[in-house]
Order: structure tokens, then C-alpha cells, then sequence
């Protein structure tokens, strides 16, 4: 099977840089377990088994398009789903969010498309390909969970990222802002067993993919940052062995322990950067890791007046970017969880 569904090409990456959004072809297939295999779209491929499913399990990678590791990883696991060599227990969405991206090897080509979630990309030029994009897989995932069976009692969500430089936490997760919401422990026990040990809880709702599945369609959802960017074919992918290990038994329909085995840092954000006007200046060096420990007193930024001091406990810094338009979000400082 899998040398033909996505005939001509080898697999769902090559299919996907190789297909117009205009061409897509949906196609359809049952496996002999009785596994039903749909293309809706370009990169969007759903696998429903013919079993009671408790669980529907979405899977995005690719919302930046050059974050190749995690698509390499979707796209084994799609292979040996389709071999049968994967045993399909839960119905699964996988989605390669950016194609254009992809080609391009770059994080986006128009617009960042994980900030155009939770209808964001209303307020966009509707023309842009990736704008529209997002349109499309907020419907698709909305249908997929729609579409779940009364057996059904879990939604959820991983988009499957990795980070623009070197973290001091190899791979961490963001967890969406949801009012009223805290972190269950089986979803620690899934971070835990992905070898992902780090949990940064967001203080307020965003628009990103993983934001508009917990918020507006009742998942359990994270951002997964799973190592470092890097091209097709360069990525070490034994760095991956948690997060491929895991997915694989979720969707096999093998239960995750209830809760975690090592712990699970949570670090919360204390104060959000943005670049303020172009008299702004930022005193982090371009080269930082993530999760870099600032001491109390360090000045992070500063314009004329106002200024940013870490306060009286060590701070935490994580996607620091002083290239981005005024306005826009330069980093955040984050504050470790006792306990
Ligand atoms: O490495 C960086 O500086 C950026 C990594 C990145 O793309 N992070 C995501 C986080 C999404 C979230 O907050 O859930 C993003 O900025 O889209
Ligand atoms: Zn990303």
C-alpha cells in the first residue's frame, strides 16, 4: 500500500511538495485491518480504524515550513500506517500545515501562519495562500473532531515544532491559555514519556494552531518544541526516538501511564517583550539559548524611560527575536513553578 497511495511520489512529503493546492486529488483507501484511509487535501491525510475509538488524535507538523524534523517523523509514521506495520487503534488527523513553506524551506513565505489561528486569519488578505491555509484547517479539524464517534472522550492536538535556536531544555511544550484550565496529569505523563520535561504555561489566550484546538474545539492540546531547525535530510533523528515513541502508542491505542514518572517542569511567563518603537534596545545577545537563566537586576531592554529589570528571582528567557516589527513580541521571560 504505501509504495502506491501517494503514487506517483514516495510518500507524503514528496506528494505534497509536488501537488498544487488547485490539483489536489482527494483519495480514499481501506486497509485489510479495515482502516479507512482519506487524502482531503494537500498534506492532510485522516486514518479512521474500523474498531470503537475512544480518542481522536490530531498531529501537525509543517505550520512553519522549515521545522523538518517533526515532518520527517509524521511521515514515517503515515508510511508504516499505510504498511500495516503500524497498528491504527485511534482515529488519527495528520496535517502538514505549510506546503509553501516547505518548498521554500523557510518558516513562512507571506504571513506566520501559526499567529492566524482562532479566526485571525479573518482580519488578513484573504488572497494569500497560507492565509487561506489557515481558514482550511481550522475546518478540517473542526469537521475531524465533529465527526467523532459517541464512543469518543479525548480530543487531541500536538503540533509538532522546533525552535529557531539552541535551548538550555532540549525540547519543551507550550501549553495554550484556557480560562479556568489546569494541566491534567495524564497530559504530563504524555510530556514525560515523550521525553519532553519542560511545560511552559501560557498566561493568556493566543492565536495559534494549538490555541485554537484547546480553546475552540475542547482539546487537550500542546506546542511541541522538539529540538532545533534544520534542513531535509539533517536532522538526528535518535533526538526524536520520545516524541515518534509516543505518538506511535497513542495512535496504536495503548494507554499512556496515568501520570508522569520523572517530573515535569512548569514555568509560567512573567512578563511578555515587545519591541516598543525603533528607539527600543535589547541587551540579549542574538546567539542565547532558550531557557537562558537571567539573575535578579539583569536589564533585559530598554526605550528612553521604560526598561525591563529581572526582578527579585532568576528569570528565564525563551524565543528572544529583536528582528521583528515594532509592535510584535521580542521574547518572553518566564518564572520557574516551585514544586
Ligand atoms: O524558536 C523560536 O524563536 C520560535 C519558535 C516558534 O515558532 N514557537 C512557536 C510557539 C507557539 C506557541 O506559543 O504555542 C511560535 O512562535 O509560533
Ligand atoms: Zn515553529
Amino acid at each position: 500500500m504505501t509504495a502506491f497511495f501517494f503514487s506517483p511520489h514516495k510518500n507524503i512529503i514528496r506528494h505534497t511538495l509536488a501537488t498544487r493546492d488547485d490539483e489536489v486529488a482527494p483519495r480514499h483507501e481501506i486497509l485489510s485491518a479495515g482502516t479507512e484511509v482519506t487524502l482531503l487535501d494537500n498534506g492532510i491525510i485522516r486514518f479512521e480504524p474500523n474498531t470503537a475509538s475512544d480518542t481522536s488524535l490530531v498531529i501537525s507538523c509543517a505550520v512553519h515550513g522549515n521545522e523538518t524534523a517533526p515532518i520527517e517523523i509524521v511521515s514515517a509514521i503515515i508510511d508504516d500506517l499505510l504498511a500495516e506495520d503500524q497498528k491504527c487503534g485511534q482515529r488519527v488527523l495528520f496535517i502538514l500545515g505549510n506546503p509553501w513553506a516547505m518548498e521554500a524551506g523557510t518558516r513562512f513565505v507571506d504571513v506566520n501562519m501559526n499567529r492566524l489561528f482562532c479566526g485571525d486569519w479573518q482580519h488578513q488578505d484573504l488572497t494569500l495562500p497560507e492565509v487561506k491555509r489557515a481558514a482550511k484547517l481550522e475546518a478540517y479539524v473542526a469537521n475531524f473532531f465533529a465527526e467523532e464517534p459517541v464512543t469518543a472522550t479525548q480530543r487531541l492536538h500536538y503540533d509538532c515544532h522546533t525552535a529557531i535556536r539552541d535551548s538550555a531544555r532540549e525540547r519543551f511544550a507550550v501549553y495554550p491559555f484556557v480560562a479556568g484550565r489546569t494541566l491534567p496529569e495524564t497530559q504530563k505523563a504524555f510530556l514525560d514519556s515523550a521525553d519532553v520535561h519542560t511545560v511552559l504555561l501560557q498566561q493568556q489566550a493566543a492565536n495559534t494552531f494549538s490555541s485554537f484546538t484547546s480553546l475552540q474545539q475542547n482539546a487537550e492540546s500542546f506546542t511541541l518544541e522538539l529540538g532545533k531547525v534544520r534542513p531535509f535530510g539533517e536532522n538526528d533523528l535518535t533526538r526524536f526516538e520520545g516524541i515518534d515513541r509516543t505518538l506511535r502508542r497513542l495512535i496504536a491505542g495503548d494507554a499512556l501511564p496515568d501520570s508522569p514518572i520523572n517530573p515535569v517542569d512548569g514555568f509560567t511567563v512573567h512578563h511578555t517583550i515587545e519591541k516598543t518603537s525603533e528607539h527600543w534596545e535589547f541587551f540579549v545577545e542574538d546567539d542565547v539559548a532558550n531557557f537562558t537563566e537571567f539573575a535578579p537586576g539583569t536589564e533585559i531592554w530598554r526605550d528612553g524611560d521604560d526598561a525591563y529589570i529581572v526582578g527579585d528571582e532568576p528569570e528565564y528567557i525563551v524565543f528572544p527575536n529583536r528582528d521583528i516589527p515594532v509592535g510584535q513580541r521580542a521574547g518572553l521571560m518566564l518564572r520557574k513553578q516551585s514544586g
